[in-house]
């Protein structure tokens, strides 16, 4: 009697559902541990909920999953066990009560890639290390002294967008571009004591990234499974941003160090010390508790020229779009600083202090706009229980500022672009109102605050001071596009463009 061999499909049927049911009772009997998980939407085998996040942008998906299923939310990313928390109330219980539970962040490809085996700020895991390096943004490197110490980087480098600006008076210009530029420039310049020789190879790295940086790639869902790393070529692909990214910051590091030998007389001054220069005076002064080697300065630095650079571009980017957008709030904003700079050439950095409004608007945006609206990711590093369900250690914590910023429970007409909302100042950026968190909260906050700030209201105090400003293409406000873009940070999607018209205190010169 002839055999008959199943065909070619029927195989691979076969061998698919062997899989699914081998993944399903794995499940089971990892639900069956810990079966005091929070509640979330069904998975389905292997990808479990990705097919509801990936569609549209994760914040609005996971936003419409926690209406249904709750601010305390479980959800499967393939391999990933993770909660999403949509709310104050909970953002409290996992940043505050529970914080020290939830102050590790998990690994990402890119980061262990670029970051040179996570030895950057933010994604360090929890300990010794971490704690130095928080220490150091605290004392040296993001403290109030140094931020105003490059208000003089600021002020040039905002006049030269100015001036570059103004001679394009009538035609559309790329505000998106041009804010890029701009907070690219004065990063680097505080960080690195000039603009990045190879600049444009360095930001199509960052920006490459960025992209990949979201979490949610393929690798980061699946991380165990190491073929999908080099099969999806993401691995190869980071590995030559990190070649690239390396060489640059190993042209600043020796450039420092020689200037630094030269002048030795020079080497205890800490006045006008770019970032750079704090690094590797910390690092040649021996008083460190965990020693940093190169890759340690690099990684740092890598850490804040993409926390400072992308994440304050991307705020200036979202108030020019929503100010365009209501006539209303550019008429008053602009009125206060014109009040307050009185027919001065320029607005300088003490002026700032009294655009009261200007503040209330930026907050307003970053509301509506988180740069990173699901923050930076957690992880669950001891067994912790909220609200009576079970966080086993390892889950994946996310937290949906972008939802909490609209929660209508804590925003009166929260999807309305109101910066009086915040005339009374009860509502800061200090991580102490959890309705608010666009800089975090807890241990991990944003260290950055201050100098995020500064590099923030200067430019558009600027822009708004010089210039009255209209859409292109005879667009009218409510018709501006304010689609958000998928990624770590989220910008436009489209870049904004406007048309500038000069205000007289630059016109009468
Ligand atoms: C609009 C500006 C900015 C926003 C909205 C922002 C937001 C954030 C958020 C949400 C986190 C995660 C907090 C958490 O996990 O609770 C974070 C972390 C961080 N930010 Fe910022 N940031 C901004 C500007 C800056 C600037 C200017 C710097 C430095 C120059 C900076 C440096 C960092 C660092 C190093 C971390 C990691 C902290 C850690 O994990 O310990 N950020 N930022």
């Amino acid at each position: 009697m002839e055999l008959q061999f199943p065909s070619f499909p029927i195989i691979c049927t076969i061998i698919l559902l062997l899989f699914m049911v081998v993944m399903k009772t794995k499940r089971s009997q990892t639900r069956s541990a810990c079966s005091k998980l929070p509640p979330g939407p069904l998975k389905l085998p292997i990808i479990g909920n990705l097919h509801q996040l990936l569609l549209g942008l994760p914040h609005h998906s996971l936003k419409d999953l926690a209406q249904k299923h709750g601010p305390l939310m479980h959800i499967q990313l393939g391999d990933v066990s993770a909660i999403v928390i949509s709310s104050a109330t909970v953002a409290k219980e996992v940043m505050k009560t529970h914080d020290l539970s939830f102050v590790d962040r998990p690994t990402i490809l890119v980061s262990q890639i670029l970051s040179y085996g996570n030895k950057g700020i933010a994604f360090s895991p929890y300990g010794d290390y971490w704690r130095q390096l928080r220490k150091i943004c605290t004392l040296e490197l993001l403290s109030a002294k140094r931020v105003r110490s490059f208000g003089s980087i600021r002020e040039d480098e905002v006049s030269n967008l100015i001036q570059r600006i103004i001679l394009m008076g009538g035609s559309s210009i790329n505000m998106s571009e041009s804010i890029r530029l701009l907070t690219n420039e004065i990063t680097s310049k505080a960080a690195f004591g000039k603009q990045c020789k190879d600049s444009q190879a360095f930001l199509s790295a960052v920006d490459e990234m960025l992209k990949m940086a979201s979490g949610f790639d393929l690798c980061d869902i699946f991380p165990s499974r190491k073929y999908l790393h080099v099969i999806g070529g993401t691995k190869q692909k980071l590995e030559k941003l990190h070649q690239k990214i390396d060489m640059i910051f190993s042209d600043i590091i020796k450039e420092h160090t020689e200037n630094r030998t030269t002048s030795n007389a020079d080497i205890d001054d800490e006045c006008g010390e770019d970032l750079v220069d704090v690094l590797l005076r910390l690092q040649d002064g021996g008083k460190l508790s965990v020693p940093f080697a190169t890759d340690n300065i690099k990684a740092v630095m890598l850490d804040i020229f993409i926390a400072g650079s992308e994440t304050s571009s991307t705020a200036i980017e979202w108030v020019m779009s929503e100010i365009i957008r209501n006539p209303r709030v550019m008429k008053k904003v602009q009125s206060e600083v014109r009040q307050v700079v009185n027919g001065k050439r320029n607005v300088v950095e003490v002026d700032v202090h009294e655009l009261n409004y200007l503040k209330q608007v930026i907050k307003e945006v970053l509301r509506l706009h988180p740069p990173g609206p699901l923050l930076l990711p957690r992880e669950c590093r001891e067994k912790c229980e909220i609200n009576g369900y079970e966080i086993p250690v390892k889950t994946k914590v996310i937290v949906n500022a972008w939802a909490i910023g609209r929660d209508p429970e804590h925003w009166r007409n929260a999807e309305s672009f109101e910066p009086e909302r915040f005339e009374d100042g009860s509502v800061g950026y200090n991580g102490m109102n959890f309705e608010y968190i666009p800089f975090g909260a807890g241990r991990r906050i944003c260290p950055g605050i201050l100098f995020g700030a500064a590099i923030i209201e200067l430019p558009l105090a600027q822009l708004l001071y010089h210039f009255d400003w209209k859409l292109s293409d005879g667009l009218k406000p409510e018709e501006l596009d304010m689609t958000e873009s998928f990624g770590a940070v989220a910008r436009r999607k489209n870049d904004l463009y406007l048309i500038l018209i000069p205000y007289s205190p630059l016109a009468v010169e």
